[in-house]
């Protein structure tokens, strides 16, 4: 996303007011990384906290990490609010930046594993939270890291503490650029996580939620997101609530995760997928042709009727239902 050319704007004053009640023990993962042992609560709002951590390290946002930092702290509360985040929860934040979203998390009695790609922001943060042992921060990069075992092993330990929920959540204000490599990961762990809260580029999160049947936005990620999740287009934010505010509004977008068990009944995922994918490749083909590798087109078009549907259909005109029903009548193996 293009960046504007702006300068830090002034702190004006405010009071600061004291932290609360100390916090209880949690636990750390692996030693290599940039761990957290102690610090103080952080209470200050985060319009101030961010540019005051931004300028006090010099640090100018970078592009290439999508570094958009959030200053409006009721969209962050909203955040927070829609994942229904309580004490006890763990969860998962990918790219904390300066920690305002963090410390809203944190504050509604979560403990956090922040994973944040940016050595700096990583180093800041940690300071930011470093009397806070609800907190760990691995400096990775989101898109690479092994997230379903660290978010695991990090359960397992909290579990032994505190009888907590089985599930963890994902609560991110994420850059917009890895949003499909997000999703993509994230929702196939629904034995780990209940749901997932991300702000998403405002259009980004229509095309992944709203997709119609019949339209161009209409694409396989809209049938992986319904297979794994149910979504929800939560309420918009302006661009103005970021600095450096970009040349898009952002939404946020809520997927509450299905259980293995609630996946529509396919025989093979993986062959289900393939499927699907194979039917958009041929995007403008009717699917006797474009699925031909799979069955005859004859035994497509019997499939087709089968389904309900005519035997010149197309991709962009089948639900996901449709893609189950078409998948357990052709493709046997
Ligand atoms: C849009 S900013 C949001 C910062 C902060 N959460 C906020 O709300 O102000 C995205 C953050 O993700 C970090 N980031 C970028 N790419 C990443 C990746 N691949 N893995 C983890 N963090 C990443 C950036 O350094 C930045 O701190």
């Amino acid at each position: 996303m293009p960046f504007l050319v702006q300068s830090l704007p002034p702190i004006p004053s405010k009071p600061w007011s004291p932290p609360p009640s100390p916090f209880k023990l949690i636990t750390s993962i692996k030693r290599t990384h940039f761990q957290i042992t102690s610090a103080k609560r952080d209470d200050e709002d985060d319009y101030h906290s961010t540019l005051k951590a931004l300028k006090s390290r010099g640090r100018t946002p970078r592009k290439s990490l999508g570094q958009h930092y959030m200053l409006n702290s009721s969209v962050n509360e909203r955040l927070v609010a829609v994942a229904d985040v309580k004490d006890g929860d763990m969860v998962l934040e990918i790219g904390p930046g300066t920690g305002s979203l963090t410390n809203v998390l944190i504050n509604a009695g979560a403990s956090v594993l922040a994973i944040e790609k940016d050595a700096h922001m990583a180093a800041l943060v940690g300071e930011r939270f470093a009397n806070t042992q609800h907190f760990t921060v691995l400096q990775e990069d989101f898109t690479k890291c092994h997230i379903h075992s660290q978010m695991t092993t990090l359960m397992e330990s909290n579990s032994l503490l505190r009888n907590e929920s089985k599930y963890a959540k994902v609560v991110s204000n994420i850059p917009f650029n890895i949003s499909t490599d997000v999703v993509k990961q994230l929702l196939p762990m629904g034995d780990i996580f209940s749901v997932v809260v991300l702000l998403l580029q405002d259009e980004a999160a229509c095309r992944l939620v709203e997709a119609s049947l019949r339209t161009s936005e209409y694409r396989p990620i809209n049938i992986f997101i319904n297979f794994y999740s149910d979504p929800v287009y939560e309420f918009k934010v302006p661009r103005t609530d970021f600095f450096p505010q970009p040349n898009v509004d952002a939404a946020v977008v809520t997927f509450r995760l299905k259980q293995a068990v609630d996946y529509p009944t396919v025989f093979c995922i993986k062959s289900f997928f393939s499927m699907v994918n194979s039917a958009f490749n041929g995007k403008r083909k009717m699917l006797r042709r474009s699925l031909q590798h799979i069955s005859t087109p004859l035994e497509i078009e019997e499939a087709l009727v089968n389904v309900g549907l005519p035997v010149t259909a197309r991709p962009e005109e089948l639900t996901l239902d449709d893609f189950v029903k078409l998948h357990s009548l052709i493709a046997t193996s």
